[in-house]
């Protein structure tokens, strides 16, 4: 399904270098109270948008779902049958919006983030499993998935599912999500207060939480990372969360090695 198409007020809207240069902080697992997964990537950027451009995205996007002045539709989550709205387990409202362009300009930003591209350009070898190729780093998913939470709403405990999709020449799939916080929590100076995004422990006693900062991202593996968008206490908490796409490479074929007569 495509968006409808929207005019970008301002052509130049996130083209521009970011702010300040960006810098990768990875959650050091063996620091917090979930050791365990140290082996497992997640690590957030600071400053990617300045607060004045989550506020402009944030209008692009109500703009796209003509919602501006009201209430936002709620996020499904995928059942049997198709989407399905189950509020016991995801309560927040949702808007897709498909930009491309958009996708890419957040992308870039991101990119800059001294060692980012290097880190995600390919998804580390399963060791295990006999492969012959690789999964080569594409672009970030057009599907850009708006999510804004008021006070008693929340996404319960989770791991994020790979989006996976072929063409006649290419399989596609999502490894890591990217989640780009569009508003402040109050340590931050906002008025937002609960709403982390919080990885848990499998027997979700223990946890690390992720606070929301204006313009800040965090990004993910799917794989094995038990996660929750704990509960707003009071304030908004919007949030954008997209993917990050591979495209699978096969390894070259080898030549027929050439015989070669032993004398
Ligand atoms: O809202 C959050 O912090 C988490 C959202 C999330 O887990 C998701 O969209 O898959
Ligand atoms: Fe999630």
């Amino acid at each position: 399904m495509s968006s409808p198409h929207i005019d970008i007020p301002d052509p130049s809207f996130l083209t521009s270098p970011p702010p300040f240069p960006l810098s990768i902080t990875p959650i050091d697992w063996a620091s917090t109270q979930i050791p365990e997964y140290t082996d497992r990537a997640a690590f957030t950027i600071a400053n990617v948008l300045t607060p004045a451009e989550c506020a402009q995205l944030t209008a692009l996007a109500e703009s796209s779902a003509g919602v501006e002045q009201g209430p936002w539709p709620p996020a499904l989550v995928r059942g049997p049958g198709g989407e399905v709205h189950r509020p016991g387990y995801r309560n927040s409202g949702r808007i897709i919006w498909r930009n491309q362009t958009i996708a890419d300009r957040i992308w870039a930003r991101c990119a800059s983030a001294d060692g980012l591209q290097e880190r995600l350009a390919v998804v580390p070898q399963d060791y295990g499993r006999v492969r012959r190729g690789e999964w080569r780093f594409r672009r970030v998913n057009d599907r850009m998935s708006f999510l804004r939470y008021t006070a008693g709403q929340y996404f319960q405990p989770h791991t994020d599912g790979p989006y996976c999709y072929e063409t006649d020449e290419s399989r596609f799939q999502t490894f890591y999500t990217l989640q780009l916080y569009l508003g402040d929590s109050a340590a931050g100076g906002g008025g937002l207060v609960g709403g982390e995004t919080s990885f848990l422990s499998l027997d979700r006693k223990r946890r690390v939480d992720v606070e929301p900062r204006a313009g800040s991202v965090l990004i993910f593996q799917h794989e094995n990372l038990l996660h929750e968008g704990a509960e707003v206490k009071e304030g908004v908490k919007f949030a954008m969360r997209t993917d990050v796409l591979y495209e699978w490479v096969a390894d070259e074929k080898p030549k027929n090695a050439k015989r070669t007569r032993k004398f």
